[in-house]
């Protein structure tokens, strides 16, 4: 609602010359009613929230003041000339002697006196009122060689003799007026308008005292509106009677409103779609939620104002949701430069056995869900290398991919680590809070290496947060909605740890979605030697291995699967040799020396049927003298037809030609008995001795 004032003037014409200033000034925000003696009268003046009376003369002034309702908020005019009139004043010679005319003597004398005041001390005036009368045109008379007058809007009284006429306009308001009725009716976001700014600019006389004042409070208040004007959220500051003291730039561009249409109204009145009243009435701040301004989601947050432990308001901090959402994005991404990227990709996991490919085409289609990966794997596998391929295999590539090792860190930091924290939430949480590494990882991917580490009061948190797709840092109760695809990774089965009890059912379930078996080394050793070339070349090394020493990479446990081949191959680097031979293995990669000191690889010597085999293609041999031993077992014959087909699935895959070859030569060292006919080949009781005794080894 406007707040009314009433201005109380002599006539009507000066009431229309005030209007004029005072409208253009407090637009939208008073209401003005005039009252003059020659028109209405004071008598039947309205409740006013302010009276302003421009009657001064001391026979209209006791007159006023008695129309006036006591107790009522009052402000008595004085006025002043504008810079421009006084200008005209200026070029009037020194000396001079002037008539000063207007409405009555008292208001010449009046008139003189402001100009004195302003300065103009130079110039001798003569007070003049209306030459309406025998006594004043008597007066008048007295000056008829004076031939300039100046005047404040009434020539009409200026005497016939005068030649020339120096008008200088109606007398405006002073500074100390508007101030008065500003601070009284407690508004003083007007002092910040433009049209009260150039108004203050245009007198020709100012009050220090409210002049220094008030460039003190714009200067920090130009301060505060250039800050708050150059950051692109919106800020409303609202007071304790609900209404708005602060709109910067970013809310009117955020709500389509001007600040003058919202400064000084109450938020009911300018900002009822916004759901204010709750914090109003339950001083309930620091509270985010999300709205929808015409039709455009916007979060709302509010941070209250106290001072001196009292409350002064509140600020509703405003913004665009995409917008922060951008912002939170670039954030995100400048993290990803800082490390939170995935380096590598499946081009990056070696090996062409079948098993291998079969799990790099399974693990390349899951990328493409966000549903939760479970990598199962011995130690050293790459079961990391694979985490990092999926990401960048998913529409995620672009966005953060956050690792950590849940058998790295004690459970308590871990859970700070992973959630994140408030300020002051424990001892020794960094001022400010911290995000967690869910928050780091929004719209990417969280990889939870050794999750089977994880504690079951921690496994009860992630789960809450992997259903509900939300975090709330450890202190805090803002919750934060986040967009993570989850993928964990284990040494050991988890299915066997939720039967024992010591891994949550219902955690297994949701993150086992989609599960992926990373095969040992020991079970693809057809890749052995390709992987310990890419890691050759990676380091990269120029040596290379001699037939002896590849073989033995290719009957090897590799209990440390790759992460030991790369331990090997590093270590094989530094020998700096050309060709590597049995003694340049590492120590313990050996098990003795023989009886001429040399180091011998105790399992390579006691595996007799390398001698027998090609070295190359040992696995196939033994592959296909396996397949007739087990045929023999189940009194069905084979052929090279049976052998091919059956070994396209396995890491040995054989064509026809190959099978014949193998069995060939099989025949000749009297392991295979090749029959012509129906009846086909079948194994020796030597091929059966052989494959007896590589089974008692525990080798194939
Ligand atoms: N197929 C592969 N080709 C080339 N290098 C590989 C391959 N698989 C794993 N590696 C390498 O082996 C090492 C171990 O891999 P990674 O750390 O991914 O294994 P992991 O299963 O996660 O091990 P852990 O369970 O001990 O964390 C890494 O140096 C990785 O680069």
């Amino acid at each position: 609602m406007k707040k009314k004032v009433a201005v109380m003037c002599v006539s009507k014409k000066s009431n229309e010359f005030y209007a004029k200033h005072l409208e253009n000034i407090f637009t939208n925000k008073i209401e003005f009613f005039y009252y003059s003696l020659d028109e209405n009268g004071f008598e039947n003046m309205i409740k006013a929230d302010l009276y302003l009376v421009c009657s001064t003369s001391s026979n209209v002034f006791d007159y006023s003041m008695s129309c006036i309702p006591s107790d009522s908020n009052v402000v008595i005019s004085s006025i002043t000339f504008n810079k421009e009139s006084i200008e005209k004043v200026k070029k009037i010679r020194e000396g001079a002697t002037i008539l000063m005319v207007n409405l009555s003597k008292n208001m010449a004398i009046e008139a003189v006196s402001t100009l004195n005041r302003i300065g103009i001390n130079d110039i001798n005036f003569i007070p003049l009122g209306p030459t309406d009368n025998s006594e004043s045109i008597k007066e008048a008379e007295e000056y008829k060689n004076i031939k300039i007058a100046v005047t404040c809007g009434e020539s009409r009284y200026i005497p016939d003799f005068v030649e020339e006429v120096i008008d200088l306009g109606g007398r405006v308001f002073t500074e100390r007026v508007l101030v008065e009725m500003i601070l009284k009716l407690d508004i003083s976001s007007i002092m910040k308008t433009k049209p009260f700014k150039s108004y203050i600019q245009q007198l020709a006389e100012r009050d220090y005292g409210i002049d220094e004042l008030t460039r003190k409070v714009s200067n920090i208040e130009l301060k505060f509106d250039l800050v708050l004007d150059s950051i692109d959220i919106g800020v409303i500051g609202i007071d304790v009677n609900n209404r708005i003291f602060e709109f910067n730039t970013a809310a009117e561009n955020i709500l389509h409103l001007k600040k003058e249409d919202v400064l000084d109204k109450t938020t009911d009145e300018s900002l009822p779609f916004m759901p204010l009243n709750i914090y109003r009435d339950n001083l309930l701040t620091n509270d985010v939620r999300l709205i929808t301004i015409k039709g455009v989601l916007v979060s709302l947050r509010t941070t209250s104002i106290v001072q001196n432990e009292n409350f002064k308001g509140y600020f509703a901090i405003i913004e665009r949701f995409k917008d922060e959402e951008d912002k939170q994005r670039k954030l995100r991404l400048q993290l990803l430069n800082r490390g939170h990227k995935a380096k590598y990709t499946f081009d990056d996991i070696k090996g062409n056995c079948p098993i291998l490919k079969k799990v790099k085409e399974v693990a390349a289609k899951m990328s493409k869900s966000n549903a939760s990966i479970l990598i199962y794997g011995e130690s050293g596998t790459g079961k990391e290398l694979f985490a990092h391929a999926i990401h960048n295999e998913s529409h995620r590539k672009d966005m953060p991919f956050v690792a950590i090792n849940c058998a790295a860190l004690p459970e308590n930091l871990l859970e700070s680590e992973l959630f994140g924290y408030e300020e002051g939430s424990f001892t020794g949480a960094k001022k400010g809070g911290k995000a967690g590494l869910f928050e780091y990882a929004h719209t990417g991917t969280l990889f939870l290496d050794e999750i089977e580490n994880m504690s079951q009061s921690l496994q009860v948190k992630l789960l809450r947060v992997l259903q509900e797709k939300e975090v709330i840092r450890i202190g805090s109760e803002k919750i934060t909605s986040i967009d993570v695809k989850i993928i964990a990774a284990s040494n050991e089965k988890i299915k066997d740890m939720v039967n024992k009890g010591t891994f949550r059912k219902d955690l297994y379930y949701r993150i086992n979605a989609l599960p992926i078996n990373i095969p040992p080394l020991r079970e693809r050793k057809g890749d052995v030697l390709l992987i310990a070339d890419g890691i050759k070349k990676s380091i990269p090394a120029e040596f290379e291995l001699s037939d002896e020493v590849k073989e033995i990479f290719m009957t090897y446990e590799w209990e440390g699967n790759i992460r030991e081949l790369r331990n090997v191959i590093e270590y094989l680097a530094y020998v700096d040799k050309s060709v590597i031979n049995i003694e340049d293995l590492p120590p313990t990669f050996l098990d003795e020396k023989d009886s001429d000191g040399k180091f011998y690889h105790r399992e390579y010597n006691n595996k007799f049927w390398m001698d027998i085999f090609p070295r190359e293609k040992v696995e196939k041999y033994v592959y296909v003298l396996k397949m007739f031993y087990k045929a023999k077992k189940e009194k069905v014959s084979i052929g090279r037809k049976n052998i091919s087909d059956a070994s396209q699935n396995t890491d040995y895959p054989l064509s026809e030609q190959e099978a014949r070859t193998i069995i060939s030569y099989l025949a000749k060292n009297q392991l295979v008995l090749i029959s012509r006919g129906r009846k086909g080949s079948e194994i020796t009781s030597k091929g059966i001795e052989m494959v007896d005794k590589m089974v008692e080894m525990g080798k194939y």
